[in-house]
């Protein structure tokens, strides 16, 4: 959560010349409602629903960049879709990410006591990630433009 994936998806993508999507945009979309809200209303089992059909679909439509929410891996049936893919991991340390998500009240789940709930995220979390990804891309300390590159370095993917 806030560690890039929309601004160096969306940096990447022009780099590729190939459109960005972002699963999270698209639930948003369908629904009508902000993510929070969809939390707040239906819970977060309701939520994972409609992300698993939601990276489903855009997997197997949209050919450019695509970015997922950070739970999205939690699903077994989701990880199993992302095999053969090319899936980057961009990794920060944790005081990296209360500086970049802040107070931000957009993101549910580190709405209280962000820094210890994004530690115990990760410590659930990050063996999903290290799974599914082909490429881990640390981004602490490096601009957004020094990820995308590095995402370009790690996929060895050649610019449009
Ligand atoms: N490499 C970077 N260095 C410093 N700040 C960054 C970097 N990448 C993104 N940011 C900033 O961190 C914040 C979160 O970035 P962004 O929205 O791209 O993350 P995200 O992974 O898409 O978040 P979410 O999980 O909410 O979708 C933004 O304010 C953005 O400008
Ligand atoms: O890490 C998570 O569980 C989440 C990340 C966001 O991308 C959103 O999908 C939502 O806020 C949940
Ligand atoms: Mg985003």
């Amino acid at each position: 959560m806030g560690v890039g994936k929309s601004t160096v998806g969306q940096l990447l993508a022009g780099r590729l010349g190939v459109g960005y999507r972002d699963t999270d945009d698209d639930i948003v979309a369908e629904q009508g409602r902000a993510i929070a809200e969809i939390f707040v209303d239906e819970g977060e089992a309701a939520f994972r629903a409609a992300e698993k059909r939601a990276v489903r679909v855009a997997l197997a439509e949209h050919p450019g960049v695509l970015a997922l929410g950070g739970g999205a891996v939690l699903d077994a049936d989701t990880r199993a879709l992302l095999a053969g893919r090319r899936v980057v991991y961009l990794s920060m340390e944790v005081g990296e990410a209360v500086r970049r998500t802040g107070l931000d009240v957009a993101r549910p789940l580190l709405a209280v006591n962000p820094r210890k709930q994004w530690r115990e995220l990760m410590e659930a979390r990050r063996h999903l990630y290290e799974e599914v990804a082909t490429a881990v891309v640390p981004t602490d300390g490096r601009t957004p433009e020094e990820v995308t590159q590095a995402v370009l370095d790690a996929l060895e993917l050649k610019e449009a």
